[in-house]
């Protein structure tokens, strides 16, 4: 790649094509992508060593190509990869050689009953947008899944009951133990009468630029997933004049859906929406669209579903004649320098299964922050490669960091945060303050491996530099949460 004009394809990520094409400035960087709209990191900071902040802003691609001349977007979705002769198929039915190719094609949603239009994922700009036209209208909607987007609707929706259904114990089993949850639920089940926090990140829609590129994208083609802030945009009410109105239904799944029709002929009987400080406006007859038997033996009607179930990662486009390596999960396994098993093929992001050995105190995740490190990460591996010499590790990989909000509380999540493989060798320090704050720590050995804490703590750089020292803390004993010390003074 270093003389003359070489050939690099890159399949979509916005933080990669604008790495690399700073570093080869005189190579082509083709981008393409099945989205109408590229998303870019804007206003990006980083709060520690870290921990990022940053907005996601929806913008056409000329800005991309403006900013770098050496970057071309192709707007077509990839559907066939020939590793072997180095090029792809898109859909306009053109063919693309390249010498090196980035895999970001993400993840879609794994919904419960794919194909059911009662059934809603929520994925891209599209389907939230089609979540929102139901939600008007929808008396009652259930949701299941226990995650990220779950968490996020029962506290955002608004004007409509919610029937949660969840297969653990406890709330935002992803994020949160059962301490947490708690912590949570109380939220939850008041009313919603407080000013938002400031959402810290925006998603900005270029309006214009979506509506005039749509017709290209094809309709089965997954846009780029939502980033955080996603619903700030978005006016999640229902049609009746309350703010929440929830019942959380735990350790159950979904058993069966049934049309109306089919639900009548069952002769069984749903049960009413539990009534909850007499918020409930629905009647007992009520007539619903669908009927959902849970495994607990429940059945309620509703407007619709919405399937908040996880994420599969996106490579059935390019898996025919391809033999690559896949994780348990489904992603295209990646090593340490984000090389797939097959040569000269990267990949970044949801799609990828990080196969390298990890740190202690990180792990993968499906996450805006991750899929930004993973690209601009793979840009430098690509880089390097081309250049005959491995760069090391990054260091944003040494500490899993998460930064967001739920249930407007700022939340940050660090290291082994829900003491994830550690087995019972491990200890929890507590400190909560109701309706305020809640933060937990992970111990090992008088080590902090993790933290959680939800809230204005103001403690996550201290805990962050204390898990990627590993100092022994086993001398401070209880002193570490003790409100009336200042632990950043101790440390210092
Ligand atoms: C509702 C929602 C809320 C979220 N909130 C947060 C949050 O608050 N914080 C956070 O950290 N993470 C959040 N996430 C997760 C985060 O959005 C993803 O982890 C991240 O976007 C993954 O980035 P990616 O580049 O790997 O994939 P994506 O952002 O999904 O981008 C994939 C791109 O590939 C394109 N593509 C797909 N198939 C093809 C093909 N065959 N040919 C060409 N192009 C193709 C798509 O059009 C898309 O542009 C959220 C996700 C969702 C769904
Ligand atoms: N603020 C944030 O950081 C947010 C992050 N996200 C990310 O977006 C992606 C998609 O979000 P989610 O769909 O919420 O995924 P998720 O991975 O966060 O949660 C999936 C949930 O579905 C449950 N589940 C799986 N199969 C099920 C089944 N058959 N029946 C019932 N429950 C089932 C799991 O137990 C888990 O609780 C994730 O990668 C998530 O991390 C999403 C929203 C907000």
């Amino acid at each position: 790649m270093r003389n003359g004009k070489q050939r690099s394809r890159i399949q979509n990520e916005r933080v990669l094509p604008s790495k690399l094409a700073v570093n080869f400035p005189t190579e082509d960087i083709v981008l393409v992508t099945a989205s109408p709209v590229i998303k870019a990191v804007t206003n990006f900071k980083q709060v520690s060593k870290v921990l990022e902040e940053f907005d996601v802003e929806e913008q056409p691609s000329t800005v991309l190509e403006n900013r770098f001349p050496n970057i071309k977007v192709i707007e077509s979705g990839v559907k066939q990869l020939k590793s072997e002769e180095h090029c792809i198929f898109t859909e306009d039915g053109r063919q693309h050689a390249y010498r090196k190719l980035c895999l970001c094609a993400g993840a879609k949603p794994k919904l419960i009953c794919e194909g059911n239009p009662y059934v809603l994922g929520i994925r891209d700009t599209d389907s939230a947008q089609e979540f929102q036209k139901q939600l008007t209208k929808a008396k009652r909607i259930m949701i299941v899944g226990n995650g990220g987007i779950a968490l996020e609707l029962v506290y955002e929706i608004e004007g409509c009951e919610v029937i949660w259904a969840i297969k653990d114990k406890a709330i935002g089993n992803t994020f949160f133990d059962a301490g947490a949850a708690e912590f949570l639920t109380s939220k939850l089940m008041s009313e919603k009468s407080e000013a938002k926090i400031a959402p810290k990140r925006t998603i900005y829609t270029i309006e214009g630029a979506r509506k005039e590129n749509r017709s290209k994208a094809k309709a089965d083609n997954v846009g780029s997933a939502l980033g955080p802030d996603w619903h700030g945009g978005l006016d999640l009410k229902g049609p009746q004049e309350f703010s929440h109105s929830i019942h959380i239904e735990t350790r159950c799944e979904v058993k069966k859906i049934y049309l109306q029709e089919e639900f009548k002929i069952t002769k069984k009987k749903p049960l009413a929406f539990p009534k909850h400080q007499d918020k409930s406006v629905t009647l007992d007859k009520e007539m619903w669209p669908v009927y959902v038997e849970l495994t607990n033996g429940k059945i309620y009607g509703c407007d619709f579903l919405v399937s908040a179930t996880g994420v599969t990662p996106n490579v059935q486009p390019f898996l025919h004649g391809n033999n690559f390596d896949l994780g348990e999960d489904g992603g295209l396994k990646v090593d340490d320098q984000m090389r797939t098993s097959l040569p000269d093929i990267y990949a970044a992001g949801d799609i990828c299964t990080a196969c390298w050995q990890p740190s202690p105190v990180w792990q993968q995740m499906r996450l805006w922050t991750q899929a930004r490190q993973m690209g601009w990460y793979a840009a430098k591996c690509m880089a390097a490669a081309s250049l005959g010499h491995p760069i090391d590790m990054d260091f944003s990989f040494e500490l899993f960091a998460h930064v967001t909000k739920f249930f407007n509380y700022k939340v940050v999540l660090l290291g082994k945060y829900n003491a994830q493989g550690l087995g019972s060798d491990h200890e929890l320090m507590l400190r909560c303050t109701r309706g305020q704050e809640y933060i937990k720590v992970v111990m090992q050995n008088g080590r902090m491996m993790g933290a959680v804490l939800i809230g204005e703590t103001d403690l996550e750089e201290t805990f962050e530099n204390l898990i990627l020292n590993q100092m022994d803390l086993s001398s401070y004993g209880e002193d570490l949460l003790d409100p009336n010390i200042d632990i950043e003074d101790y440390f210092d």
